[in-house]
């Protein structure tokens, strides 16, 4: 029989959390003590602990006691309990190796899939040692349905950045905080957007899409909040706005930034006032919706230049997700690869054959402007272009990913002069480095213990071409 061991201080947790699991069939202790808990952990495998945060044990409250118990017993799946979420403790906690971080109080259904998912974790890594939590591990693609009906895969990474961000939309989905996404162009803002929508209450609401990129300053009121036949020339017809459509659900607002002064007031008090009056109109309805905006600039860095408003962006930013590049998640290449091939297989109705090593090196050398977006693109192109199930070789790849070469030649001087010896010696070690990182710029800039920008620098005076 599997067993579990609820720690709390408060008896009433520990009774109502014994009493659920029990009834499942599941073999519950509980102990109200860190201390006491720690001795019943020494004593005794317990396969599954709920431990809360914030133990009122001198002691030992629960952060301390969940590591302790990782040392002791590593192959418990620890998840601890909060009455107040922190995200920087959630990621702190799960990066320390427990299972899951939650918000108390539990209902019954969730405290039994919350050990259904551990227990399946569990004898899914029995012959492992158990890894750190991870959302991705268990579940690492997901399947979207975006507004407009297509069908995608979200793929969780697993490296450390992409297990940082899962857990921040794990905890801020439940919410119904408006929520700001940066991040780079192609990054995934609008799929973290979707996730964000779809493990939410409302999730089985709508969830509308707006790119105020491509909004002119005329039409953008008149796209969000609608507006009444004859409102302005060419409105020959009434037309809902984008609030009205996502009643109940989540508005979604990518390039927020772009939106003038005035629409950003306009929006601002629809916001405060949670009513929306249509262009031409002079009722107001109210609406219900959740509001998730996304920038690729920093919208702190546009308020100081004062072409955000600050009291928008402090009613918009209740938390802010940042999407990390896909140069900085490095580790998850290999599942992007492989999900993003499978995918393409599919679309195109036949298999194309295995990825060779030099590929997945140039992908890994190269540090992708265009993010997820464009590495799908690539993947596209290859693909398509491995007609014959024979191997993907660099021949397939699109110039930019291909190896460059460098002008070869010390720079001149004479070599008397001590400043042209360390010159030397700098353009000597700067080739080396570069060809051994095969000319990533970051990886050689981070190996020499510079940043990019003195490298460019160096690069452009030692006239090294690349
Ligand atoms: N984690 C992911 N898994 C699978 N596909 C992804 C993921 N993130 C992004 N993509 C894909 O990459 C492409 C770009 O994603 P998305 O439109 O969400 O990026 P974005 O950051 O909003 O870009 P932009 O700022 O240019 O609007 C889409 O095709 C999306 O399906």
């Amino acid at each position: 029989m599997k067993t579990i061991l609820i720690v709390d201080d408060e008896i009433q947790i520990c009774t109502l959390l014994t009493k659920i699991l029990t009834k499942e069939g599941y073999d519950v202790s509980h102990s109200v003590s860190g201390s006491s808990a720690l001795k019943m952990v020494k004593e005794k495998h317990y396969d599954v602990i709920f431990c809360d945060y914030r133990l009122k044990d001198k002691e030992i409250d629960g952060s301390v006691l969940s590591l302790k118990i990782r040392e002791i017993s590593p192959a418990t799946g620890i998840i601890v309990m909060t009455g107040y979420p922190d995200v920087r403790v959630a990621i702190q906690l799960i990066k320390g190796g427990i299972y899951d971080y939650v918000v108390k109080p539990l209902n019954a259904e969730q405290a039994i899939l919350l050990v259904q998912k551990v227990l399946l974790h569990q004898s899914l890594h029995s012959k492992e040692q158990l890894p750190a939590a991870t959302i991705a591990s268990e579940t690492p693609v997901s399947t979207l349905v975006s507004p407009k009906g297509r069908l995608s895969q979200f793929v969780y990474g697993n490296g450390n950045s992409s297990k940082e961000l899962h857990v921040q939309i794990k905890l801020i989905a439940p919410t119904n905080y408006s929520v700001v996404i940066l991040g780079e162009t192609g990054t995934g803002k609008e799929s973290v957007a979707h996730l964000i929508h779809s493990q939410s209450k409302r999730k089985d609401q709508p969830f509308v899409a707006i790119d105020c990129g491509s909004l002119s300053p005329e039409l953008a009121c008149s796209e969000l909040f609608g507006h009444e036949k004859g409102a302005f020339t060419g409105a020959i017809q009434a037309k809902t706005g984008a609030f009205h459509e996502a009643h109940g659900g989540t508005l979604f607002l990518d390039e927020i930034g772009n939106l003038s002064y005035e629409v950003q007031t306009a929006l601002l008090r629809v916001i405060q006032e949670r009513v929306v009056r249509p262009v031409g109109s002079t009722k107001e309805t109210k609406v219900d919706i959740r509001l998730i905006v996304a920038s690729n600039e920093d919208l702190q860095h546009a308020v100081l230049n004062g072409r955000f408003r600050d009291d928008l962006y402090y009613r918009l930013n209740e938390f802010t997700v940042n999407v990390p590049p896909l140069r900085a998640r490095k580790d998850d290449l290999p599942l992007f690869i492989a999900t993003f091939k499978q995918t393409i297989e599919a679309e195109l109705g036949r298999e194309c054959g295995e990825i060779t090593e030099e590929v997945y090196h140039a992908f890994y050398n190269y540090c992708w402007p265009g993010n997820i977006r464009e590495l799908k693109n690539v993947m596209r192109r290859i693909c398509l272009l491995a007609t014959d199930n024979s191997l993907i070789t660099s021949a397939n790849l699109p110039e930019e990913l291909l190896p460059q070469d460098v002008e070869p030649g010390l720079p001149p001087g004479s070599d008397e002069n001590l400043k042209n010896v360390s010159r030397q010696a700098e353009y000597k070690k700067i080739l080396d480095v570069l060809q051994q990182v095969r000319f990533n710029k970051s990886e050689a800039a981070r190996l020499m213990n510079i940043d990019r920008k003195t490298l460019y620098n160096k690069l452009h005076t030692l006239n090294i071409v690349l």
